[in-house]
């Protein structure tokens, strides 16, 4: 583990080097204050530690001041497609995967996201086989000492041949940069009439664990490299199967979907958390039939269990006064995300992006993305995959009653006339805009996921409502860890956390007041100074070292 250099100034403390540093004269965000307080961590555990132990005050190897900026555990991105030209969706062969994700992890942690999930849009169970292995909790080692997380060979044999030949360690290097959290499979068993950009020809409807398997693999329901699945709850058997899938440690969030209040609830009552990105891709709120909204009205001692909810405040996805209204609604559960994709940093321009099974183009111009038809000089190509995507068409077809495809009819109950009555997608379909919609057909020009990255969207939260910065930052810090189940450990200054870190310089400045009618107003924004992974300084923002080093070597000193 690296320790300070001979670069560094002399210690304060004395005695020999235990890997601990103590940040003074900082702020500590910690649930609703800023705390003027000392952090003391151990970069050899990892963790942030207590100031003193056995009555002995401990002694720092090295004392770092912080001049009264902002200390944040480090940010959790729930909601991660890729970012910096990659794509988790995007599988050539292992080791180059591997290399990928690699650097997206060495380059996402310079943004002050220092654990995430790694998300996958609706793919093709070939491609789910395939990266699963890579994007859990890694690197996954083998017990060979030849045969490490960047050799390919596991992959090319069944999941629970993989899954066998593994043991299972979590490398707490620093140097790996951000760090999975498991991964969020979004999909494929959503609603054709929400489907967003997902690749219809892969969606599907579960009706038994073995469904889930044939899509995922088996040993990845069980092996923790799941953490999240968003499923629409109205499609086959799937709220049957929630307690499995909640046993297996993984949490299930509601997305994509037509569903109705009594099947939002039903699903809650089975052990759903989480609702995906809401407003996008659901069913707006009616006043007589509120659907999956309708869950944020039970009162808090009916959500014992707690309901979150992630919110996409990118500029782009939701007016400023919805993402405003999301936060009130229940600000103990408001997560927010990005749901990026590879343009994250990426020029304007058409990219490649792997749906199901084609390839299809993305446009970033400025930060929206919008799915676009293949440029002319490109064709729309299958991605190959070894067995045919439309084996699937089995557990989807036996999820409706009459045996009509869903792609024909959609959900019985999924859309809702004048009186608020459950009707046929079919009959009643509008987007938002009051336009007809067509489950069926793709539509160009649709947004696809956002190209922010998760500091942007807290520094528009900062923006738009004016809310303080310790508020703001419980939104991507403490608030995802205790959805994931990870309170104390991710998320919080408190001793026997990792120690996580993101160290904020704040400025003002004036902006249009949004959500205020109008004039201007002075906002805090935020800007990452530096992060430490598991107690080590990893990056430090150009022109602005305090003489001591940088041990990770992501940024400049
Ligand atoms: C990666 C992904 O799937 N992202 C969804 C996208 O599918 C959907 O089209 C968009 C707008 O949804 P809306 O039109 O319902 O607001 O929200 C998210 O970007």
């Amino acid at each position: 583990m690296p320790a300070a250099s001979s670069s560094s100034p002399p210690p304060t403390g004395t005695g020999t080097r235990a890997g601990i540093t103590k940040l003074t004269n900082g702020r500590l965000a910690i649930n609703d204050a800023l705390i003027p307080s000392d952090l003391f961590i151990n970069s050899q555990t990892g963790k942030v530690i207590e100031p003193s132990a056995n009555d002995t005050l401990i002694v720092p190897d090295i004392t770092i001041d912080l001049r009264n900026r902002i200390v944040s555990p480090g940010l959790i991105d729930c909601q991660l497609n890729g970012a910096f030209g990659f794509n988790f969706s995007s599988f050539t062969s292992s080791a180059e995967y591997v290399q990928n994700v690699h650097t997206l992890n060495t380059k996402l942690i310079r943004t002050g996201v220092t654990s995430y999930l790694p998300t996958l849009t609706s793919q093709t169970p070939e491609l789910y086989h395939f990266v699963l292995p890579h994007l859990g909790p890694l690197p996954l080692i083998s017990d060979t000492s030849n045969n490490t997380s960047t050799n390919t060979s596991n992959v090319t044999t069944s999941p629970s041949t993989f899954n066998s030949s593994i043991n299972r360690k979590i490398h707490r290097n620093p140097q790996n940069g951000s760090e999975s959290l498991g991964v969020h499979v979004e999909g494929p068993f959503l609603s054709p009439f929400q489907h967003g950009i997902h690749d219809l020809s892969v969606l599907c409807a579960a009706n038994s664990w073995k469904d889930l398997e044939q899509v995922y693999g088996s040993s990845h329901l069980s092996n923790g490299a799941i953490k999240m699945i968003t499923v629409a709850p109205e499609l086959g058997s799937i709220t049957a199967l929630i307690p499995s899938l909640v046993s297996n440690g993984i949490v299930v969030s509601l997305g994509h979907t037509e569903c109705t209040f009594p099947e939002a609830a039903a699903a809650v009552g089975s052990g759903a958390k989480m609702i995906t990105h809401l407003f996008n891709a659901m069913r707006p709120l009616h006043h007589r039939e509120p659907g999956l909204f309708g869950l944020l009205g039970a009162p808090e001692e009916q959500q014992k269990k707690g309901l979150y909810y992630g919110v996409i405040a990118d500029g782009i996805h939701l007016h400023p006064t919805v993402v405003s209204l999301a936060y009130n609604l229940r600000p103990q559960g408001f997560i927010l995300v990005t749901d990026a994709m590879h343009l994250v940093g990426m020029e304007d321009g058409k990219y490649e992006w792997v749906n199901g099974g084609k390839t299809e183009w993305i446009e970033k111009r400025g930060s929206k993305l919008c799915i676009v038809e293949p440029p002319p000089s490109a064709s729309s190509s299958s991605s190959s995959p070894t067995s045919s995507p439309t084996a699937l068409a089995s557990p989807l077809e036996s999820a409706l009653s009459s045996g009509t495809s869903l792609q024909e009819e959609g959900h019985q109950n999924g859309n809702v006339n004048g009186d608020g009555q459950a009707q046929s997608a079919k009959t009643n379909g509008r987007n938002k805009n009051g336009e007809v919609k067509d489950g069926q057909k793709k539509k160009w020009g649709g947004i696809a996921g956002s190209s922010a990255t998760l500091l942007e969207c807290v520094n528009n939260l900062l923006q738009w409502t004016g809310m303080s910065v310790p508020k703001a930052l419980t939104s991507v810090t403490s608030t995802p860890a205790e959805m994931l189940g990870l309170k104390g450990v991710k998320g919080s200054l408190q001793p026997g956390a990792d120690a996580d870190l993101v160290v904020f310089e704040e400025v003002e400045v004036e902006v249009e007041d949004l959500l205020g009618g109008g004039g201007r107003v002075k906002r805090k924004q935020l800007v990452v100074d530096e992060v430490w992974k598991f107690g080590v300084r990893v990056f430090v923002r150009d022109g602005n070292g305090d003489g001591t080093d940088c041990f990770g070597g992501f940024g400049a000193r």
